[in-house]
């Protein structure tokens, strides 16, 4: 047992008193005041103790998290043991992963074909104050060849291939079977004519963002569509068109190379592949870091769809040159932030760029590559000063505090790592510049703000706010009333919500990429792994492929396809979140059936086939109608087929089935968290559905109120926030701690 975990038994002992009672499902309860609620919790897989591949057993061993949490309800374990009886007898049979066709290559074929369109998933109106680029793009059936996914035509039987499918009856071999290689670039017949760029398009845009500049003063005002992050990566690329097509800047470095983008040709989809980086230790067959406190790390994929210029001169003095051009051409990064101003340092270095690159003074002394505010013309180690705290580290770089000196206001700043020997350059170019349009483009409450990115020293810095919580921290601190967690779940919710209505997919949703401040607002960070799933004007979903993401937050048909709808993968993700903050664990290591828990969780659904259940499609929209009530994985029906299955649904039984999850949550909450864990992405409810959910409509959860001049903080009033200790209220302190006590 690590030091942590008998650290917080010890905490808990003193906070908890008197234990919980067993297997009785979740439920809020008011405490004297009425107005907070405590929350008993329940061990999902105690009947796995012992078993291989048994959530507790394993996690108990390997990851600290849940070890902790695991011994925290070990008390749970045992009553529900004795409660539930013999384990081998509710056991269902195996659950099998063939392909629902025998032959793999007609697989292929036929999965597509038979794949309906996705109706009505995403339907409905929605009456939200940003802009919905998505909303009309039904949920995708993963590698089907429908109209969702027209662009990618000819592309899904490669996709799969390499897939499970091949494999009929045998696990998912999700890693090796993944066979990057074979993944095909979206197919692009025709220019559309919103990538032709010409002249007056690319002066237009430059007035466009003159003018967003001019309104800056209201941040989260409504959203236009050229705010979108695809029309922001647009940006970045007219930047460099602009440049390269019409001829450098005066007085500016002509060294780069000449450009290969002409008016008339688009971006070449960047072909997917695992990043070498993420390759080794990283990959999600099983292996856990002993060493990471936190949820396991991310396996960040570059995002293989963005429509990012293709490097042709990868080095970072090449990006700085990029990114460079965007501000020399006068454009503002983001569409509710000024351009920098003309003292600022831009401007004050654009004018003695000639020779940029890593070993010039001018660009290694503080380049603010972009300011959501006005900036000094002071390089950036003489506005900051280091405090030496460290926040966390992950694959993407190290994160740590420091004091802005003028006004002593702290801020997070994320040193991005350094290329790795093994890793090509156009794959680091890539990753940072996503993340870098990324950060300089969303605008929400509930997602982290950028306030500068600066090029220091060799070193690219990313200057956001700070909040004084993980949320991972504040899970682990066991304190959270049920009031509390649904206040953060719904803000999540809000986020995601914000980040799929502009196009983009978080893809690594975990309780570590949420921050929260000390007003309880939470906010999403992270976007190493995101996605552009859609871009303005199009409704044409733009597929995700890779392995992303983090072991027990990953969506089923991340590990089984080649290409996936990447939203429901973050509805998915979602949902596990709550799940941890409710159980205090996850309630699988991995979403594949090598895993007891989630196979257990697969079973009892009158279905012996984990590809029928993850292929599945809604029904049409009369199933509805006709019987007036929300399917969820329980009522779904399974077709005739299917009926004399190995595993017959057993709604009785807490062991098997979706009941397995959704008996310990609370009951308001079972139906919603059944619909986004639903096996079947095609099935799975939407964001914007979920935001009309009557449970999530009646959440009291704190917000942020811009009135367009301010931005107040509106507290929830059922709840308030937990704070815990500045030392163990982020990773690296939790780190630090476990450390120490060893
Ligand atoms: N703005 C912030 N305020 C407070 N803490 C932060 C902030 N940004 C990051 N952190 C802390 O730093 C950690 C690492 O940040 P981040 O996830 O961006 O890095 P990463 O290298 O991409 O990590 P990962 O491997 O999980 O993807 C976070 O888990 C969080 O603890």
């Amino acid at each position: 047992m690590s030091s942590l975990t008998k650290l917080l038994q010890e905490k808990r002992k003193n906070e908890v008193g008197a234990a919980v009672s067993g297997a009785a499902p979740v439920r809020p309860q008011m405490d004297n005041s009425g107005s907070h609620s405590t929350t008993t919790v329940t061990m999902v897989d105690s009947s796995d103790e012992g078993e291989p591949g048994s959530v507790g057993r394993s996690l108990e061993a390997q990851v600290n998290f849940s070890s902790s949490f695991i011994n925290a309800n070990s008390a749970h374990t045992a009553t529900m043991q004795e409660s539930t009886g013999s384990l081998t007898r509710d056991k269902p049979a195996p659950l099998s992963i063939e392909s629902p066709h025998t032959d793999a290559s007609t697989a292929t074929t036929t999965i597509g074909q038979s794949s309906p369109q996705a109706a009505s998933s995403s339907g409905g109106g929605h009456n939200r104050n940003v802009p919905s680029l998505s909303c009309s793009i039904p949920y995708s059936v993963p590698n089907s060849n429908n109209g969702a996914s027209s662009s990618n035509t000819g592309s899904a039987a490669s996709s799969v291939s390499s897939s499970w499918l091949e494999h009929s009856g045998l696990m998912p071999h999700n890693v090796s079977a993944i066979d990057s290689n074979v993944i095909s670039s979206p197919k692009v017949d025709a220019v559309e004519p919103r990538f032709v760029i010409t002249k007056q398009k690319f002066q237009k845009s430059s007035m466009d963002n003159a003018a967003n500049a001019a309104q800056h003063a209201a941040p989260n005002s409504s959203i236009s569509r050229s705010g979108s992050i695809s029309s922001q990566l647009g940006n970045l690329f007219f930047a460099k068109q602009q440049k390269d097509t019409y001829g450098s800047t005066p007085g500016k470095d002509v060294t780069g190379p000449s450009s290969s983008y002409h008016g008339s040709s688009i971006p070449k989809p960047v072909r997917a592949r695992r990043s070498s980086l993420y390759n080794g230790s990283r990959q999600p067959s099983g292996s856990y870091q002993d060493s990471f406190i936190g949820s396991p790390s991310s396996l960040h994929e570059n995002p293989p769809n963005q429509f990012i210029p293709r490097s042709r001169h990868s080095s970072i003095a090449d990006l700085k040159r990029f990114f460079k051009k965007g501000q020399s051409a006068g454009m503002s990064m983001s569409p509710n932030t000024p351009p920098v101003s003309a003292g600022g340092n831009i401007s004050s270095h654009a004018s003695n760029t000639s020779s940029i690159g890593p070993s010039s003074h001018s660009s290694t002394n503080g380049d603010t590559i972009y300011s959501s505010a006005h900036s000094s013309t002071l390089p950036y180690s003489k506005r900051y000063a280091k405090t030496g705290e460290s926040l966390g580290a992950g694959a993407g770089g190290s994160v740590k505090l420091v004091r802005r000196l003028h006004d002593n206001k702290v801020f997070a700043v994320k040193e991005f790592r350094t290329k790795f020997e093994s890793e090509s350059k156009r794959d680091y170019v890539k990753k940072i510049t996503s993340e870098y349009c990324i950060g300089t483009t969303l605008r929400h409450p509930n997602i982290i703000e950028t306030v500068e990115i600066v090029y220091d020293n060799n070193r690219i810095l990313q200057v956001m706010e700070y909040c004084d919580y993980d949320l991972f921290a504040i899970v682990m601190s066991n304190k959270m009333s049920y009031e509390e967690i649904s206040c953060c779940f719904k803000q999540i919710l809000i986020g995601v919500q914000y980040l799929h209505s502009m196009g983009l997919a978080h893809r690594d949703l975990k309780l570590d990429n949420c921050v929260i401040n000390r007003d309880g607002i939470v906010k999403l960070i992270d976007f190493g792994a995101a996605a552009v799933f859609s871009y303005p004007f199009s409704k044409t979903l733009v597929e995700s492929s890779g392995i992303v993401g983090s072991d027990p937050y990953l969506a089923p048909e991340v590990c089984i396809f080649t290409k996936y709808d990447p939203r429901p993968v973050d509805v998915w993700s979602a949902a596990i979140i709550f799940a941890c903050m409710i159980l205090k664990k996850f309630p699988w290591k991995i979403p594949k059936l090598k895993d007891n828990s989630f196979k257990l969780f697969c079973s009892g659904r009158n279905c012996d086939s984990l590809s029928a259940l993850v292929t599945r499609t809604p029904e049409p929209p009369s199933y509805d109608k006709a019987t007036g009530s929300t399917p969820t994985p329980e009522t779904t029906p399974v077709p005739a087929a299917q009926a004399s299955s190995n595993n017959p649904a057993d709604p009785e039984n807490t062991n098997i089935g979706p009941q397995r999850l959704l008996h310990s949550l609370p009951e308001e909450c079972q139906s919603l968290i059944g619909r986004m864990v639903d096996l079947a992405p095609a099935c799975r409810i939407s964001i914007d559905q979920i935001m009309e959910d009557p449970w999530i409509q009646s959440i009291d959860a704190c917000c942020v109120v811009d009135d367009g001049v301010t931005a107040k903080v509106v507290p929830g009033k059922t709840h308030t926030h937990t704070q815990v200790d500045q030392s163990e209220a982020h990773i690296a302190g939790l780190e630090k701690k476990k450390k120490k006590q060893k």
